[in-house]
């Protein structure tokens, strides 16, 4: 008999789900989409069932990776709301499957994972001004990936409204310059984010300035603009998934631009990321993303302990409930700091680690030992032993897991461990007074980011 499904609500998302974890699964999804190798992925172009009454539409989004025993769907309602409506444009749930049984593993919240996700596959290295057209959920992640991983000049937010811009650089906290218009916003930007929910062009290719880099998010629907042809003929097209973007990206069929490449291409190095040229990240979202982003999540997944821990706390979490969302940010970035090393196979690492210390140890006190008069014994010994077991187990550990997560030949090929940059990102963050909305430390490199 199956177990039955578990559930996982979006706050155990948010507390589980880190940037570090994610951006190298993404990069390895996104690079075997790209090679078409239908036992790694297989993911056929979204289903969307129109929502008419509701101005929506529901997004129906499976992925099968066969070899890494994955199988998922996310269901995902993108409604375009009235003007002033306070409900959110994307809802979304995902739902984990056991490909061999067919029965539903976990059911997820999806909205942490669609916010991250797409976020993580947007870089600009080197870039000094960034623009955010839009100022919701997508703005709100872009801004804090953005600006957590590169030291921009400068940040500037354009919206519909004055109000809308002023709540976003409320809730940034500073170092954002909020503009009047789309026009103001992105002349002389390096790096543009478009994440709005409009039907129209809202970017033009007049505005924009020769070699930036431009990550088109909104306009999901064949009908359906952000950019004007000019920008999508003069710029060099990438897009997620060919498929998708040329049954569903309005800006590239309505356009009639070519495709560069694919960004699992350019990770795969078969196209190169023409840096020097202006470029167009055209992101429409793809099933393997949020395949893999769930199944990090999922209990039994690589942040299983994270879920525990998060579980355990979540009746703290809920007294916290009323708390700033902010303050519950820092908490989760400083917890990330006092537990720098992420490990699969910690025990494996332990051991080794263990096993040099005592090696050390032994021959520390041999020597003691052997010196005349300097016979160790009783508390003499058990400091010793208590000092050089503690500190030289500390960094022994340390030096062995360091090795262990390295990409080096000195990497033993059956453990999995990562280095947490996030001590140092934390850092960066802080210099740059620029405060994080979303409950979510930064990545630990580029996905896509050889633009
Ligand atoms: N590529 C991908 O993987 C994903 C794309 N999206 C897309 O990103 C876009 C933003 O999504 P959210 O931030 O969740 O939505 P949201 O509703 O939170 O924010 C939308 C923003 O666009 C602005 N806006 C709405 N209509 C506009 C118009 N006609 N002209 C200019 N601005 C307008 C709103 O004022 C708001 O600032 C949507 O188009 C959505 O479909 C969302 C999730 C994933
Ligand atoms: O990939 C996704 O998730 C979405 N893409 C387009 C808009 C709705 C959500």
């Amino acid at each position: 008999m199956a177990e039955p499904p578990v559930i996982i609500w979006e706050e155990e998302v948010k507390s589980v789900l880190r940037y570090m974890d994610l951006v190298p699964r993404l990069e390895d999804a996104l690079g075997k989409f790209s090679r078409r190798d239908s036992a790694a992925v297989l993911q056929p172009v979204r289903t969307a069932v129109p929502l008419q009454k509701h101005s929506g539409f529901m997004g129906l989004m499976p992925t099968y990776m066969e070899n890494d025993g994955v199988l998922s769907t996310k269901f995902v309602c993108y409604y375009n709301r009235e003007r002033g409506s306070t409900l959110p444009a994307v809802q979304a749930t995902v739902v984990l499957l056991d490909p061999e049984l067919g029965n539903v593993k976990a059911v997820m919240g999806g909205e942490v994972i669609t916010a991250m996700r797409t976020a993580a596959l947007l870089m600009a290295p080197g870039a000094e001004v960034l623009a955010i057209l839009g100022t919701g959920r997508q703005a709100l992640s872009h801004f804090n990936v953005f600006t957590e991983m590169f030291s921009f000049k400068e940040v500037r937010v354009w919206s519909r409204t004055k109000e809308e811009v002023a709540r976003f650089v409320r809730s940034a906290g500073g170092g954002v310059r909020g503009c009047g218009s789309a026009e103001e916003a992105v002349r002389g930007a390096d790096v543009i984010v478009t994440v709005t929910r409009s039907t129209e062009p809202v970017l033009f290719g007049q505005w924009v300035k020769a070699g930036a880099h431009v990550a088109a998010v909104g306009a999901c629907r064949p009908d359906w603009r952000e950019l004007d042809d000019v920008l999508m003929q003069s710029a060099v097209v990438y897009v997620d998934s060919r498929e998708g973007a040329l049954s569903e990206s309005g800006d590239v069929i309505l356009s009639g631009a070519e495709v560069f490449a694919e960004l699992g291409d350019v990770i795969n190095g078969t196209k190169p990321a023409e840096r020097e040229k202006t470029t167009v990240f055209k992101s429409l979202g793809m099933g393997v993303e949020d395949a893999v982003s769930a199944q990090l999540a999922h209990p039994g997944g690589f942040l299983d302990h994270r879920l525990k821990a998060a579980r355990s706390q979540s009746r703290t979490l809920q007294v916290q409930h009323g708390a700033h969302q902010d303050d519950r940010h820092r908490g989760a970035v400083m917890s990330d700091l006092f537990n720098p090393l992420q490990q699969e196979h910690g025990d494996w690492i332990s051991v080794h680690g263990m096993a040099a210390a005592f090696l050390l140890e032994y021959n520390a006190i041999k020597k003691l030992s052997n010196k005349p008069g300097k016979r160790l014994c009783g508390s003499h010994y058990i400091t010793v032993h208590f000092l050089l077991t503690f500190w030289l187990g500390a960094v022994t550990e340390l030096i062995t897991t360091l090795t262990a997560s390295s990409n080096t030949v000195f990497r033993p090929r059956c453990v999995r461990a990562e280095h947490s940059r996030t001590v140092l990102r934390s850092v960066t963050v802080c210099s740059r007074g620029v405060r994080s909305g979303v409950g979510t430390p930064g990545p630990p490199g580029p996905v896509s980011c050889n633009f």
